[in-house]
């Protein structure tokens, strides 16, 4: 399913946030946010997910506008796994997995076997199939973040947006869940820090750089050493990986 975002702009007590922000993403593909600290990369996200509403432009999810489609609408489009962790209930993994079949089911239906079936799968693609009866809350940062993919795997929408999705990870579990999530096929849009994994698993970057997007396009085309050295102070270049012989993104202090 295709995400069109056209002249979205946001302002917050008058600061200017994000900047007449266009950008095209194709069905099936992964689309890396990229961008420094303050960028404007989970609010371009929140925009998507219909958390905030841009004082100008408009989002497309497939063929309807975001804010003119329920939030039930669109939680049947797009999940979405977040950095925040609402740790202010007592939840088990398993009914918290489970919520991520809301949007599919009416205000008086109760659980159905099928929707314990796919919270049950999700819970077990991410490896995290032993901790249902655990207390979410009770859960490490990283164990947390796979249960919250689960529930968003369990909404069974065809657009996935992630935010900092390899925080907490160890990184062998950082390649495990960039893996996983390439896998699945979904139009997935990732804001990432790291522009070794944004190089590694995308098809394409958005670079956003002080609320306005800077470049967008396959990464060796976005990361080129004059525009990351300008938009994050630093010297970077994309060389054939050591083991692999693929692209990938080294980085040196500034000379
Ligand atoms: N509710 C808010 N009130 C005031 N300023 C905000 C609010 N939300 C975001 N901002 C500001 O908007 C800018 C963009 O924030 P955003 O979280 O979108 O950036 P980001 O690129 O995701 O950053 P990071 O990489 O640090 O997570 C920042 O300067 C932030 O301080």
């Amino acid at each position: 399913m295709r995400v069109v975002v056209d002249g979205v702009s946001v302002a917050i007590d008058d600061n200017p946030i994000l900047n007449g922000v266009t950008l095209a993403v194709r069905s099936g593909g992964v689309t890396g946010l990229v961008g420094p600290n303050g960028s404007g990369k989970s609010t371009l996200l929140r925009c998507l997910y219909r958390a905030l509403r841009p004082a100008t432009g408009t989002v497309l999810i497939g063929p309807d506008e975001v804010w003119r489609s329920s939030a039930r609408q669109v939680g049947r489009r797009v999940a979405v796994v977040t950095q925040d962790h609402d740790l202010d209930n007592d939840y088990s993994v398993r009914e918290t997995v489970a919520m991520g079949r809301t949007p599919h089911q009416g205000l008086l239906d109760r659980e159905s076997q099928a929707d314990r079936d796919i919270a049950r799968a999700a819970l077990e693609r991410v490896g995290m199939g032993w901790a249902g009866h655990r207390v979410f809350a009770t859960l490490s940062g990283g164990e947390r973040q796979r249960v919250l993919l689960a529930r968003a795997l369990t909404q069974q929408a065809p657009v996935l947006l992630l935010d900092e999705p390899t925080n907490h990870l160890d990184i062998g579990a950082q390649l495990e869940l960039l893996e996983l999530v390439r896998g699945l096929g979904l139009t997935t849009i990732a804001a990432l820090h790291d522009l070794d994994h944004a190089t590694a698993y995308c098809d394409q970057l958005v670079l956003l750089h002080r609320g306005r997007v800077i470049a967008t396009g396959p990464p060796a085309d976005v990361l080129s050493p004059d525009r990351v050295a300008a938009v994050f102070g630093v010297r970077g270049a994309i060389a054939p990986h050591p083991i692999t012989g693929r692209p990938h993104f080294v980085t040196a202090p500034p000379a």
